[in-house]
């Protein structure tokens, strides 16, 4: 295995009119290369932030916390993201060594530019390629995802492909450039499900031939037990559990991902009552203290819930949980 990715301490505060928000609090992981590791947890929980942050994408108005260490390891030696300042630095990473692909691709492509000129635009900056082995360069990649007639729809604009095709013309562009981590934020979600299960296909398939990691976003535990190797489950800005995706399905440990689990529909039991995670996640702006889950959580131990932030306790291996129920010294 060899290291792609370690995130230490990430933490990150929104300045707003209404005071900060803690969008991301103290997060830590590290992903190898050729390993899909997904990231999941409710609307809000700060999945998105977490993975712009390894591109230091978010909005002018977020603060890093000086503790924040972010290090992405490429072939000529180790990016320290958080000490690149300039756009010309960040290119590195930006749709070079780094490529994200989106819920909606109409968000990647610009309406009034053909699929095939973004893509040998998007070559041309980070490649020392000319345009005529870009442009051969990007058909073989419409190609590879599946897309045929790539010469054709090369030329079309992205309004002119339906919503499958235009999802792989997306991937398509991202990892032309070949890079070294892709961020995949609900990359397909808005597909319906046959087309999903062949966008979950194409890029396991593609992390295998290009040795890439992957983060993969999404709210759906189910998505990612077919998709990624390992998981971290985030609640209201904090990683809850972690470890490999085998380990935290087969035995979630956190009452949150175990909320969750109960929540995915189940074929071999259509009688079971879906039950979701009772209660809403609380504003950013209003945190409890301790545990961030204490107000939601049917395991609630009383005091030491909601005054004691739980350390991570190490389950088996590499899975690990924050929570009081696995801490043994914690004075309940
Ligand atoms: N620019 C911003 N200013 C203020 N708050 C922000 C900003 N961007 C994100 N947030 C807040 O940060 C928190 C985490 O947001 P994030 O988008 O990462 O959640 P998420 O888990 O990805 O949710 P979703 O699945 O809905 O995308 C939320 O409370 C969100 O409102």
């Amino acid at each position: 295995m060899t290291r792609l990715l370690d995130v230490e301490n990430l933490t990150l505060k929104f300045k707003t009119d209404e005071g900060l928000i803690t969008a991301v609090d103290n997060v830590s992981f590290t992903l190898e290369a050729g390993e899909v590791m997904g990231l999941v947890g409710e609307s809000g929980s700060g999945k998105s932030v977490t993975a712009k942050s390894l591109m230091k994408l978010n909005a002018s108005n977020a603060v890093y916390d000086e503790r924040t260490k972010i290090v992405l390891h490429l072939d000529d030696g180790p990016v320290d993201i958080m000490t690149l300042k300039s756009s010309k630095d960040l290119r590195v990473v930006r749709g070079g060594a780094i490529s994200m692909i989106f819920q909606e691709p109409m968000a990647s492509f610009a309406p009034a530019i053909s699929i095939g000129d973004q893509m040998v635009e998007q070559l041309q900056i980070h490649t020392d390629m000319n345009a005529k082995r870009a442009k051969e360069v990007s058909i073989e990649m419409l190609d590879r995802v599946g897309i045929s007639d790539a010469s054709t729809r090369f030329k079309q604009y992205a309004f002119e492909l339906s919503g499958g095709m235009r999802q792989r013309a997306m991937i398509a562009m991202a990892l032309s450039t070949r890079p070294k981590l892709l961020i995949a934020d609900e990359p397909t979600t808005a597909l319906d499900v046959t087309i999903q299960a062949q966008v979950i296909d194409l890029m396991k398939d593609l992390v295998t031939e290009f040795g890439m990691g992957i983060v993969f976003i999404t709210h759906d535990l189910g998505v990612i037990a077919q998709t990624a190797d390992s998981v971290a489950v985030m609640y209201l800005s904090r990683i809850v559990e972690q470890g490999t995706v085998r380990d935290v399905i087969r035995r979630p440990a956190h009452p949150y991902t175990k909320g969750l689990l109960a929540a995915l529909p189940s074929l071999d039991d259509l009688d079971r009552p879906l039950t979701p995670v009772p209660g809403d996640i609380p504003s950013p702006l209003d945190r409890p203290s301790g545990c961030v889950f204490n107000t939601r959580c049917s395991a609630n131990l009383g005091a030491v819930c909601s005054r004691d932030l739980p350390d991570f306790t190490t389950v088996a291996d590499s899975h690990r949980v924050a929570c009081h129920l696995f801490n043994e010294g914690a004075a309940k």
